[in-house]
């Protein structure tokens, strides 16, 4: 008897969980493909049976089946009752992998695949050596490499979009914005989150800071999103350049991705750049401070010694213990949605 045939059934069972943990690859892989192949995008106007699907999709008969009820299994789609049941998006399908969705988080998932899932196959190396395993492991940078080309730029941004819009809310309500006017964004891409602010507080002006490369697609951003007259782009680099003057500096998923020098330097630039009162908030998964929970923030710690040279993520303790040295007199931390969670620092 293999180690397959002896595991528990009803999924409850010691081996039941390691081997799910083994295979989740082949789950993401298929979540990546049905992406890949426009599946829930497909099924946006109407539920389609096996066969209307399969036409569309223009798939090969042998598993053709196999793939759409493994993608029920998942939970990523449902499917009416009977032999030919017609397939249909779950309403969390239809809100973000449809391509015609405005939550559309896809394009994050097709870098996924794209990049990341091969990059991950050398894990091993990045742990034994401490060097990235992406792009730049010949030499080069992050973000100068992805921006070389406009495709993956723009997919890149929009991806950030995705993945950082599920906290939006929470910000939006997380910090008492009555008592401040104006607000930047330091990192902040296509200034999704910054547009979401002002949005919601239309008191506030906001300034968004990121390199020259990424201006056409933060004002395509501001043109269908707005608002056009509160919300300006200033290009720049955080460390050669002073942070831009604001009452409330953002720093969203920016920390992570640098050594703890680069973040104590950018916690000690934002320190000079705010007026006395003025807030840092930094939101990204940090992990929880036992360092037990937050899987999202610990395999994101991993991710980033496979993109970046010194990157990686860290507690709100932590955190809250470079903003106390960079002078910030009350620091306080607060859960915002999924895994993620802002620390903030007073000055
Ligand atoms: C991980 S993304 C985070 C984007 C956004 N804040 C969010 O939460 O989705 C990092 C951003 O920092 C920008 N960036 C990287 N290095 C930079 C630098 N030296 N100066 C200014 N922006 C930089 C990148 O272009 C990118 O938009």
């Amino acid at each position: 008897m293999n180690d397959l045939e002896s595991a528990p059934r009803g999924g409850s069972g010691a081996l039941d969980s390691i081997l799910r943990i083994a295979f989740g690859f082949q789950a993401s892989k298929v979540l990546f493909t049905a992406v890949r192949f426009g599946v829930f995008t497909e099924l946006a106007e109407a539920p389609l049976t096996a066969g209307e699907l399969r036409a569309r999709l223009g798939l090969h008969p042998r598993a053709a089946r196999d793939f759409f009820d493994a993608l029920v299994a998942l939970g990523l789609l449902d499917r009416g009752p009977g032999p030919d049941g017609r397939y249909a998006n779950t309403p969390v399908t239809a809100r973000y992998l449809d391509r015609g969705s405005p939550s559309y988080v896809g394009c994050a998932l097709e870098m996924y695949d794209n990049r990341l899932y091969g990059f991950w196959g050398s894990l091993a190396d990045g742990l034994r050596t401490g060097e990235p395993q992406n792009e730049i492991k010949d030499g080069g940078e992050l973000f100068g490499t992805l921006y070389k080309d406009p495709e993956r730029l723009a997919c890149f941004q929009q991806a950030m979009t995705g993945l950082t819009m599920r906290s939006a809310d929470a910000l939006a309500e997380a910090v008492d914005w009555s008592a401040h006017r104006t607000v930047a964004d330091i990192g902040c891409a296509e200034g999704a989150m910054l547009s979401h602010l002002l949005h919601r507080h239309p008191h506030l002006r906001g300034t968004g800071l990121d390199l020259e490369a990424v201006r056409g697609n933060f004002e395509r951003h501001r043109e269908r999103c707005g608002p056009a007259d509160r919300l300006t782009f200033t290009a720049g680099d955080f460390f050669a350049d002073p942070l831009p003057r604001a009452d409330v500096l953002l720093f969203g998923h920016i920390l992570h991705d640098w050594d703890l020098a680069a973040k104590r330097t950018l916690l000690r630039k934002a320190y000079e750049a705010l007026p006395e009162g003025g807030l840092v908030v930094i939101h990204e998964s940090f992990i929880d401070d036992d360092r037990r929970e937050n899987l999202v923030g610990l395999l994101g710690s991993l991710n980033m010694l496979i993109e970046t040279p010194g990157g990686f993520d860290c507690t709100a303790a932590d955190c809250r213990g470079w903003l106390a040295e960079a002078g910030f007199r009350e620091t306080w931390s607060r859960h915002l949605a999924g895994a993620e969670t802002m620390v903030a620092g007073r000055k």
